[in-house]
């Protein structure tokens, strides 16, 4: 049995610094991610004028409910989404003029429902470029509340945003949601939010969020699912054992479900209270599955999908089409290139099983892609990579800790 310690959840950490930022007091978040997006959403908070104090593994913040400490700032996200859509939601319910862009693939990636939902609640939001893309620039004067319509079936991010928001408006916000992805994404959000004091229900496809603010509390950082995934997947692939310790049958994070597919496909899988743990079978079966909610292990099935006795069919993965790149077409050829028979549509890619030939790895500029193919590569010495430094976005010492793992395992 290996331990794989992985760090801290993304989008846990991106969370916890949005309510820290907005609550009463003083918070501590313990063993947050260290990575470009959680530095780069971290960096925004310092840009609108919060206190953010930094050491390895505890970060602490002085929140202030009032909203940005400056009236004018200009916030560079980079290519995370979290903070393209969550801080210009922050922003708005203070008061002064912001200004976001981010790097060129997050200029293309949409948030105009996001933005319409805010202009809809009586914000002043001018668009530089194309509408409802970054760079963007929030004329904000507070936000009354009410209720508004949302599509969320490109990005969960846009309610999110609007629901960490919610507790800072005046009278509150009633949102409808007319669509929706990454559902388990909306369920961590809620689940973060009551921790810090909010009042949130939900009802259908209806989120009530009562006024009345955040109160700052000292808040452990749960180790990342997507990033578990590669680690869970390349011991189905090798017939090792790994145990990730943190997230166990209480985790918020809905990627934890991964191990699901795997146990589907054969691998053993045990969920403990505090740690879950794949074994490789030896054993790797085809099946169809729906992966919506869970999209962003989407890459790290298709990378390992060769290997299994029957085709593997995704489905249901249409918005893994706007995320760092197009994964679903990223993932479909350099699965080709490597001589593996792959079918693909809107919503949907089919793997055949084959033996993958060594290629350099077109990442696209996308963490996931590296990581995945990175998986895959234990069974395809050889395998290179374009831009292996990609993996930055969320874990910046991928390569060396996944080098440590192999060795433990002898593969
Ligand atoms: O809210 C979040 O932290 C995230 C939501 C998901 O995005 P979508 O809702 O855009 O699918 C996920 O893919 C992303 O990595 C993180
Ligand atoms: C899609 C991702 O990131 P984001 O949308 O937060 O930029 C991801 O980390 O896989």
């Amino acid at each position: 049995m290996t331990v794989v310690a992985v760090p801290g959840s993304k989008s846990v950490t991106a969370r916890a610094l949005f309510l820290a930022a907005a609550a009463e007091g003083e918070t501590v978040l313990r063993r947050p991610l260290l990575s470009d997006d959680t530095d780069g959403f971290a960096e925004g908070l310092v840009r609108l004028g919060y206190a953010v104090e930094r050491s390895a593994d505890a970060w602490r913040i002085t929140g202030r409910p009032e909203g940005p400490a400056v009236d004018r700032a200009e916030v560079y996200c980079r290519d995370a989404a979290t903070a393209a859509r969550f801080l210009p939601a922050l922003a708005a319910a203070g008061h002064g003029s912001f200004r976001f862009d981010a790097s060129a693939q997050m200029r293309r990636r949409p948030v105009a429902p996001l933005t319409d939902a805010l202009r809809s609640l009586g914000v002043d939001l001018r668009h530089e470029e194309a509408e409802g893309r970054l760079p963007l620039t929030v004329l904000a004067d507070g936000i009354k509340g009410g209720a508004i319509e949302l599509d969320a079936s490109l990005s969960s991010q846009f309610l999110t945003a609007l629901l960490l928001t919610g507790p800072l408006t005046a009278e509150g916000l009633r949102i409808h949601v007319t669509g929706i992805v990454s559902v388990p994404y909306v369920e961590i959000t809620l689940a973060m939010m009551r921790r810090f004091g909010a009042r949130v229900t939900r009802e259908g496809d209806v989120f009530t969020v009562a006024p009345g603010g955040y109160r700052a509390t000292d808040y452990a950082i749960e180790p990342d699912a997507s990033t578990a995934s590669y680690f869970f997947a390349a011991a189905a692939l090798t017939g090792r054992s790994a145990t990730v310790p943190g997230l166990g049958a209480d985790a918020l994070q809905g990627d934890l479900r991964f191990v699901e597919v795997l146990r589907t496909m054969g691998a053993r899988v045990e969920i403990g209270h505090d740690a879950t743990t794949v074994t490789g079978t030896g054993r790797l079966g085809g099946l169809t599955v729906a992966m919506r909610d869970i999209s962003d292990t989407m890459p790290t099935l298709a990378a390992i999908a060769p290997f299994a006795d029957g085709p593997v069919r995704i489905e249901d993965v249409y918005n893994t089409r706007v995320k760092e790149c197009d994964r679903l077409e990223a993932c479909a050829r350099n699965l080709r290139s490597q001589g593996v028979r792959v079918e693909t549509g809107r919503d949907w890619i089919e793997i055949h099983p084959g033996t993958p030939a060594p290629v350099e790895i077109a990442c696209h500029g996308d963490h996931r892609i590296a990581m995945s193919f990175a998986v895959a590569g234990l069974r395809t010495p050889g395998t290179t990579f374009d831009d292996p430094g990609c993996v930055k976005k969320t874990f910046p010492g991928f390569h060396e800790f996944f080098a440590g793992v192999r060795q433990e395992w002898g593969v």
